[in-house]
């Protein structure tokens, strides 16, 4: 025998109600059948409506009525054949009749007990079953209607009536023995009734709970609850994109599960079941082919570590802390005693080993109640000042993670609070119970969805986990960096299961934010069309807004404004990757202070292309620090528009033109006098003393500038080209002194001994810059560790592909690409 139940949706339209048929009919060819229905959808939820304006003496219940019977007359006209038609009308009309008069006499006495009400909401299921059995009967299957109310025996409790197992069980089974086996059973969910016959209703999973009930007393091989959903998911689909359906769990994960916000069973409704063990299968009534999830006790191997998260949106967190606690026993007994007396439930409970405090989570409408019952029963320890007043912390939810495949196996919770440290999620409390089935953690309510998403990634990797990249600046290094990322995007997928997603761009003009993603090839059309005016402001306030799990933020302006507003971006607890060298290069006060907030906010704020574009020269140096080294001297070639500039430059062609062929390969600064004058260098090398650990301010470096004094103050680009023109001479005349001495021009940054220096200089062919090519650039760290031959990187150091693959490789190290695919 196999028990199936249709919940509310699945019978909400006669169209549903004709593919439960088929699934009935599908089923019965395999398997002894049972069939318990809810009431079609929101008919519960009216009946409750309708008797309590009836008991207010409200009329607009006679509305209700008339609605809820034209529906079910309707349904009727739509399901049955015409020549049964009157006669389940008229069937109806009678069952209907008796609501009416029911809730007559309740707006006539405007007195509402839980007995009427019991009576009043069990109706719906009594309409469905004996339609739904009409209907089937017509179609062929032979089905028999059961008032479920015949066999399920409850107290008196009205209200929250608790089953009576050892009236009920016989009583099933003699109903059922007594039965035809070949014709299907149709059975009202929810309701049951009293020994002396007084309806009443079976509470919060009502129509499961039949289900569970008929299925434990006939030892059932299985119970299938229809619903509208594919089954039991890894997360609330509402709120996490990449959720999929959980093909296993235990009945204890179910129970967890649901507990923590996932509501699709209500696991007290399905003991009897689970005592019996029988297995409880989720299926959507319409995608039936769908495999769904099974609850059973059975172990599965190759499961994930975690089967699924889930969440309570809203609860308070009330703390008791006090010296009166310490050592003190009883003081949990006298807590939970007078909340349990005051009828609050609690959703979640922690107490640190010191025993100074206890935390405890209840809902929003219950804070008032607890806290007067902890006043109560604390009152003198509170007048003694032993323990505090009771501190209430709103506006909090719980995330649970849950798995049956936790226990005894670590690095579970340090992967959890990894994840929620990179991502700037602050845990507010935690518990775990010794089950290690659930680690529970209480968050800020705005960061709920940020945390599922954040655990729901850094769990399920047999999916994708998704970056949400914030580009500002989308001019040659920006556009080339989205080309790049589009390229690379199958093989990140593939290889590391990431995908980087577009969520936010701006250039000078514009700026568009959308949390569903931008085209990476007409981001454009779309920001210009769409987007609001520029304002860094704003967009780094609606990105924080969006609150998205792995956002990074990336700078490929040379905008000071842009590197100016950094400490915002960190403190919303988001990344930053930057090409931009303003931002490190302005005050060691800045510098640090950037440094610091990305510590505090657990975030990285990465910049390797700031000297030497793609090549690693920065984390080369951060490393060589790290390990406790010392640096002497830094000494480079630190711009590859100089670099291209003096290798290239030979007399054969005018200064003016090779520094154009500079800045049209990519290489120059938008503004190639900030190559010139020779302040990107001076910030490159500043950048680096400072990451040497030196605290060395700009102003301390002596700078040679290349520009001619009277192209330094004008406008545009273009102007300054063509004075640059006119000094054409003067370089030429350099280039020829330095050949004249069999040497080559080349324009090297250097620190030692507390002296930094930017200028060109003459070398000659025993230099080991002598032999530098195209746009190449070369830096030598002499530290204590590598005196006599210092630490060399060297290579292309400008233009767009090898800057672009720089900041790739940036955010990569923020995504964690190569460790996201390693299991636990
Ligand atoms: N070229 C190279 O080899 C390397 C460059 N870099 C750095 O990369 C950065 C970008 O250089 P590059 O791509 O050549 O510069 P571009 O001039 O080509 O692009 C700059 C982009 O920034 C936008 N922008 C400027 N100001 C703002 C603002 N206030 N708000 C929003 N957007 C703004 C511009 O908008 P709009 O399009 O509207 O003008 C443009 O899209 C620079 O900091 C540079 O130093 C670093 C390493 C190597
Ligand atoms: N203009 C710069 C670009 C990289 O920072 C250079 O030429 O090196």
């Amino acid at each position: 025998m196999r028990i199936l139940k249709f919940g509310g949706s699945s019978v909400g339209t006669t169209a549903a109600i004709r593919q439960v048929a088929d699934i009935i009919s599908e089923k019965k060819k395999d398997h002894h059948l049972a069939v318990v229905v809810s009431a079609f959808e929101g008919v519960t939820d009216a009946l409750e409506d309708a008797v309590v304006k009836a008991s207010k003496g409200d009329e607009a219940y006679l509305n209700i009525l008339t609605d809820l019977e034209k529906r079910h007359n309707n349904a009727i006209k739509e399901l049955v054949s015409i020549q049964n038609q009157s006669h389940t009308l008229a069937q109806f009309k009678m069952m209907f009749n008796e609501l009416d008069d029911v809730l007559h006499g309740v707006s006539l006495t405007r007195e509402l007990t839980d007995r009427t009400h019991d009576f009043v909401v069990g109706f719906g299921e009594r309409f469905s079953a004996y339609i739904i059995r009409q209907f089937l009967s017509d179609t062929g299957i032979s089905a028999d209607y059961l008032d479920a109310r015949k066999v399920i025996e409850t107290d008196r409790d009205f209200g929250s009536a608790r089953v009576q197992f050892d009236k009920t069980y016989p009583k099933i089974c003699d109903y059922f023995s007594e039965t035809d086996s070949d014709s299907i059973q149709i059975v009202t969910g929810f309701v049951a009734s009293t020994s002396s016959g007084e309806s009443t209703t079976l509470g919060r999973g009502g129509s499961d709970y039949t289900a569970s009930l008929i299925s434990a007393a006939l030892e059932a091989e299985a119970i299938e609850l229809w619903t509208d959903i594919e089954g039991i998911m890894t997360a609330d689909p509402g709120k996490v994109k990449r959720y999929f359906v959980i093909p296993h769990l235990s009945y204890e994960e179910a129970m967890e599960l649901s507990h923590f916000g996932a509501q699709i069973i209500y696991p007290p409704a399905l003991q009897p079941a689970m005592k019996e063990n029988i297995p409880i299968l989720i299926k959507n009534t319409f995608k039936p082919e769908e495999e769904g999830t099974r609850i059973s006790n059975q172990s599965i191997p190759g499961e994930s570590i975690i089967k699924g998260i889930s969440s309570i949106d809203n609860i308070t967190l009330l703390t008791v802390k006090g010296s009166g606690m310490i050592g003190v026993t009883g003081i949990s007994a006298r807590l939970f005693g007078a909340l349990a007396d005051a009828g609050v439930n609690i959703i979640l409970i922690t107490q640190a080993s010191s025993e100074h405090t206890i935390s405890l989570a209840v809902l929003p409408a219950q804070t008032k109640v607890a806290q007067s019952a902890i006043k109560k029963e604390f009152k003198y320890e509170l007048r003694d000042n032993i323990i505090d007043e009771v501190k209430v912390e709103n506006d909090l939810s719980i995330v649970a993670v849950v798995s049956d495949n936790m226990r005894r196996k670590p690095g579970i919770s340090g992967r959890v609070f990894q994840a929620l440290g990179a991502n700037g999620i602050n845990v507010v409390a935690i518990a775990q119970g010794s089950s290690e089935r659930n680690i529970s953690i209480v968050v800020d309510r705005k960061n709920e969805t940020k945390t599922l998403n954040t655990l729901h990634d850094a769990f399920f990797i047999a999916n994708v986990k998704t970056v949400n990249l914030f580009l500002v600046g989308v001019g040659l290094i920006g556009g080339k960096l989205l080309d790049l990322i589009q390229q690379q995007a199958q093989k990140l997928l593939d290889d590391y299961h990431l995908e980087l997603k577009l969520a936010g761009v701006s250039n000078s003009k514009k700026f568009l934010i959308d949390d569903e993603g931008i085209s990476m090839v007409n981001w454009k059309e779309r920001m210009m069309a769409e987007g609001e005016l520029a304002d860094i402001n704003h967009f780094i306030d609606q990105m924080s807004d969006l609150n998205l799990s792995n956002s990074i933020f990336i700078d490929c302006t040379a905008s000071d404004e842009i590197a100016s507003s950094y400490s915002n971006v960190l403190e919303s607890n988001i990344s930053i990757v930057t090409a931009n060298k303003k931002a490190n290069s302005s005050s060691l006060a800045t510098y640090e202070k950037l440094q610091r907030l990305a510590f505090k906010h657990n975030v990285a704020y990465l910049y390797e292309t700031n000297v030497g574009a793609g090549l690693p020269v920065v984390a080369t140096l951060k490393e060589q620090v790290l390990t406790g080294d010392d640096v002497m001297r830094i000494e480079g070639v630190l711009s590859g528009t100089l670099s291209y500039i003096f290798n290239t430059f030979d007399g054969s062609s005018s200064f003016s033109e090779v520094v154009r062929t500079a800045r049209d390969k990519g290489f120059t600064e938008p503004d190639p006098r900030e190559d010139l004058n020779g302040q990107d260098v001076g910030r490159k090398l500043l950048i680096l003393t400072r990451e040497a650990g030196l605290k060395l301010e700009f102003d301390k470096i002596d700078i040679q500038n290349m520009v001619p004094e009277k192209a330094r103050d004008v406008d545009t680009v273009e102007e300054f080209f063509d004075i640059l023109e006119e000094h054409d001479d003067e370089f030429t005349k350099l280039f020829e002194d330095a050949a004249s001495n069999n040497k080559k021009l080349c324009y090297i940054a250097r620190y030692e001994n507390e002296k930094a220096t930017v200028q060109l200089e003459q070398i000659g062919s025993e230099h080991p810059f002598y032999g530098l090519d195209g746009s190449d650039n070369i830096v030598a760290f002499k530290t204590r560790h590598y005196q006599k031959s210092p630490i060399v990187v060297k290579g292309p150091g400008a233009g767009a592909d090898v800057t672009a693959s720089g900041i790739i490789a940036d955010i990569l190290r923020i995504s964690n690409a190569p460790s996201f695919r390693e299991e636990i």
